[in-house]
C-alpha cells in the first residue's frame, strides 16, 4: 500500500542528513524512519551508542541495511558536512549542548554550540536549496508573564499569562548575569537567523520547540554510561537517584512545572513534519503534551510510586529532599517557572495531538531504565570503596 501524506499525495523516499542522529531525539528519529519508512538517512554525530543497534548487522543484514550510513563528524570542524548536505533533500539538526547544568557552568560552550555552530548548516541549507528542520527549545519562551505578577494575583490563573504561543508570546529571559540563559538565547538567534533566510533568500525551513521529551536513552546514568560527576536532565538524574536508593533532589523545592511528552508520540509529530513540507515549511511548532503537567515535586512522588513497581523496591527512607539551585548548578542558575504549550498551529498544520499519560510514559521508561542499568548499579555499590 503506498504510503500518503495529509492531502492524499504519495510519499516519495527522501534522503535525509541528520546532524545528531545519536542522541536521545536523533535515535528514536531513525528507528522510525527504518522500521515505518522506505526514506534513506546520513546519520552524523561524534557518537554512534545509541544508534549502533540500527547500524551493525550483528550476522544477517537488517531489513533497512543501506538505508542508514553513519559518518562520525563533529560539524564545528568538518569539511565534509556541506557534501552531506548537498546529497540529501532535507537536513534535520539535532545537534546541540542541551543540558542544563552546561548553560551556567559552560556558556561559552553552550553559545557556541548552539548558535555558531549552526551557522554553516543554515548556510549550506541557504546556498544549495536545502529544506531544513531544526530543532530548537520550549525554553526560548524563558518564564511566562505571569512569572512577574505578585503571587496572589488571580490572572496567574488567567491562560493569557502563561500559554505559550510559537506566533505571539514573547521570550522573557533573567538578566546577563544569570548565565543559564545563554542557551535559550543562542536559540532565539538562530530561531532568528533561519527566519530571516526564509524571508530574506526563501529558505523552507521548519523549526521544532520541544516542550520536554522524555524516554528511554535519554542523556546518560551517571558513574554507569556517563561521568560520576555529570548532571544530565531531570529524568536521568531522578531515575540515577531511584537506581541507587537514594533521596531525589528537589532544586528549590521542586516547584517549577513543566509538561512532558513520551518521546513516541513527539516522533509521529516529526515524520508528519518531514513528509508533509507544504503543511510545514516556513512553521515554528511547539511539540508537547498540556496535558501532563507537574511540578517537579509531583514528577519525583510519580516516579517514586512507578519505580516500586516495577523494580518491586521499597521506597527508601527519606525519598526526596530539598537542594538549593546554588548548592545543586552553581552560581547564575535561574528556571522557567511554567511551560505549557499552545496546540493550534500544530493542530490546523500537521492534525497532530499527543497520546500518552505520564504516569504510562514513566511505566515505560522506568522499566527501560530499571532493566538497563539496575545490575550495573548493584556492582558499582557493592565494590568497596576504593582504598
Ligand atoms: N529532549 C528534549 O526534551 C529537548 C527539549 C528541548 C530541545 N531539545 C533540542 O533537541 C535537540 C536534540 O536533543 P536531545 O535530547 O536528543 O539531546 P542529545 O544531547 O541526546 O543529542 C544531541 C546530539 O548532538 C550531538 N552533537 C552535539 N554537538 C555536535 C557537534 N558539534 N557535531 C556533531 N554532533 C554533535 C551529540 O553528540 C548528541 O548525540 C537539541 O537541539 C536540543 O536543544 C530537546
Ligand atoms: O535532580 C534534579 C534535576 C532537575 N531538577 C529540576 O527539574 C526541572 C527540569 O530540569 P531539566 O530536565 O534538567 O531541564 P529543563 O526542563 O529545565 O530544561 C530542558 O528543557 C528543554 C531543554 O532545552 C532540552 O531538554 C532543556 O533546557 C528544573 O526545574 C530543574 O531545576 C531537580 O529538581 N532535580
Amino acid at each position: 500500500m503506498a504510503r500518503v501524506d495529509l492531502d492524499g499525495n504519495p510519499i516519495k523516499p527522501l534522503t535525509i542528513c541528520m546532524i545528531g542522529a545519536g542522541g536521545f531525539i536523533g535515535s528514536h528519529l531513525c528507528e522510525k524512519l527504518m522500521s515505518e519508512t522506505p526514506h534513506t538517512v546520513l546519520a552524523l554525530d561524534v557518537y554512534s551508542d545509541k544508534i549502533k543497534h540500527l547500524l551493525d548487522p550483528a550476522d544477517s543484514p537488517l531489513p533497512w541495511a543501506g538505508r542508514i550510513t553513519f559518518h562520525r563528524l563533529n560539524i564545528k570542524h568538518d569539511s565534509r558536512l556541506e557534501g552531506l548536505i548537498k546529497m540529501a533533500d532535507l537536513t534535520i539538526n539535532l545537534a546541540a549542548i542541551c543540558t542544563p547544568a552546561d548553560y551556567n557552568t559552560r556558556p561559552l560552550d553552550t553559545i557556541y554550540s548552539n548558535f555558531i555552530d549552526a551557522l554553516p548548516v543554515v548556510k549550506y541549507c541557504s546556498e544549495n536549496n536545502k529544506r531544513l528542520i531544526h530543532f530548537s527549545t520550549c525554553e526560548v519562551y524563558g518564564k511566562t508573564i505571569g512569572a512577574f505578577l505578585p503571587k496572589d494575583s488571580p490572572l496567574r490563573k488567567d491562560p493569557a499569562y502563561y500559554v505559550l504561543k510559537e506566533d505571539e508570546s514573547p521570550c522573557i529571559f533573567g538578566s546577563i548575569e544569570k548565565q543559564r540563559w545563554s542557551y535559550a538565547c543562542a536559540k532565539q538567534l538562530i530561531e532568528r537567523l533561519i527566519f530571516a533566510e526564509g524571508a530574506e533568500n526563501g529558505l523552507e525551513f521548519t523549526i521544532v520547540r520541544p516542550f520536554n521529551w522524555i524516554g528511554p536513552r535519554m542523556d546518560f546514568i551517571p558513574g554507569i554510561d556517563g561521568p560520576s560527576e555529570g548532571v544530565p536532565r531531570v529524568l536521568a538524574c531522578f531515575s540515577n537517584n531511584l537506581l541507587r536508593g537514594e533521596p531525589l533532589k528537589l532544586v528549590d523545592g521542586g516547584q517549577s512545572q513543566r509538561t512532558f511528552i513520551y518521546i513516541k508520540d513527539a516522533i509521529e509529530a516529526v515524520l508528519l513534519m518531514i513528509e508533509n513540507p507544504a503543511r510545514a515549511n516556513g512553521h515554528i511548532f511547539n511539540v508537547g503534551n498540556p496535558n501532563n503537567e507537574v511540578t517537579v515535586r509531583q514528577l519525583a512522588e510519580i516516579m517514586i510510586q512507578v519505580y516500586s513497581k516495577v523494580s518491586g523496591e521499597q521506597t527508601a527512607e527519606t525519598p526526596t529532599i530539598d537542594v538549593s539551585s546554588k548548592e545543586f548548578y552553581g552560581e547564575g542558575y535561574d528556571d522557567s517557572d511554567k511551560r505549557i504549550p499552545d496546540m493550534t498551529i500544530i493542530n490546523k498544520q500537521l492534525g497532530w495531538n499527543p497520546k500518552t499519560s505520564l504516569w504510562d510514559l514513566l511505566e515505560s521508561t522506568l522499566t527501560y531504565q530499571h532493566r538497563t542499568y539496575a545490575e550495573a548499579v548493584k556492582k558499582v555499590i557493592a565494590k568497596p570503596l576504593a582504598s
